[in-house]
């Protein structure tokens, strides 16, 4: 089986580094092309990966082909490599905002196509990917494509429909986490605590916190109650945290990406 990766930015590279640091495939079965050549001559060298010359030459070697360059770009690659494909080729998209009716357009609806929603945590394997496949993708092929994405994380698959708000929820999720984590950094920094002190226990607690919410499967708001003591610090932030419409902005913000994700689709 051979894995191709059109796009080695950001995310691609992210998927990158995860697929190769689990044993989904051998590094050598994994090729990769980017415009920029001395990043796939870097990235080539640090995960021992091919490097293809061009997008035509990995879409003819792929039996998987992932498409990680920005949506406005993708039109331009896949008329570059329709003719490449092969009707047992998977061609699959990370693209925000790019239908699965999109690609079938261009490259035919006789093509094996999927649609996916990935985050940059693919990269340390913590990855959470939501997928929706077109009716050319048998139940052996589904079955191998959440191996590759359980490769680099956890995977759903879920209805098309719902990958606006899938974006807004998880592929966008990691920016506004960060920026949480820096604000209390901030916080801690306003209260004398040296910086980079503040991001180590910022980090872990809010592993620590993720990870209790997956093990005990309480609800969040019952794992709140048992850290807010009566007349205690934490309800003395929360009050904050209200009165400054936390939960309120947090919902307009998922609403904001997830229209952004239909208007770049034309929906
Ligand atoms: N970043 C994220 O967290 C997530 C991104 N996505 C999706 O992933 C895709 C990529 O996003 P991201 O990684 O952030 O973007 P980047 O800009 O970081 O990466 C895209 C890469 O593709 C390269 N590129 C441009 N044109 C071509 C081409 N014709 N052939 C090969 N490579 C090309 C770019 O090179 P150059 O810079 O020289 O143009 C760049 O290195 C987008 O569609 C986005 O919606 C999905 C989920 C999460
Ligand atoms: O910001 C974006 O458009 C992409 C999609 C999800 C995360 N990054």
């Amino acid at each position: 089986m051979k894995l191709g990766i059109i796009g080695a930015g950001n995310m691609g590279s992210s998927i990158l580094k995860g697929v190769t640091s689990s044993n989904f495939l051998e590094n050598k079965n994994i090729t990769i092309f980017d415009l920029n050549k001395e990043k796939i001559q870097e990235l080539s060298k640090e995960y021992g990966v091919k490097k293809a010359e061009n997008e035509n030459e990995l879409a003819k070697e792929s039996d998987i082909l992932i498409l990680s360059v920005k949506p406005n770009i993708i039109p331009k690659v896949l008329d570059k490599i329709k003719d490449d494909l092969s009707e047992k080729t998977i061609v699959l998209s990370i693209a925000a905002g790019i239908s699965i009716g999109f690609i079938e357009n261009i490259i035919g609806t006789d093509k094996k196509v999927i649609r996916t929603m990935p985050n940059t945590p693919a990269q340390v394997m913590e990855g959470m990917t939501a997928v929706s496949f077109n009716h050319n993708i048998q139940e052996n092929e589904k079955s191998m494509i959440f191996k590759l994405l359980n490769s680099f994380g956890k995977s759903i698959e879920i209805e098309e429909k719902l990958m606006h708000v899938y974006t807004g929820i998880s592929g966008s999720l990691p920016a506004y986490v960060y920026v949480f984590m820096e604000a209390l950094a901030d916080g801690g920094v306003l209260e004398g605590m040296p910086r980079d002190k503040a991001y180590e226990i910022i980090a872990q607690t809010v592993l620590g916190s993720a990870k209790m919410m997956l093990e005990t499967k309480k609800h969040p708001g019952i794992l709140k109650d048992e850290v807010t003591s009566p007349g205690g610090t934490t309800i003395a932030a929360l009050k904050v945290l209200e009165d400054g419409k936390f939960r309120g902005t947090v919902m307009e913000a998922v609403k904001s990406c997830t229209e952004k994700s239909k208007e770049m689709a034309g929906e």
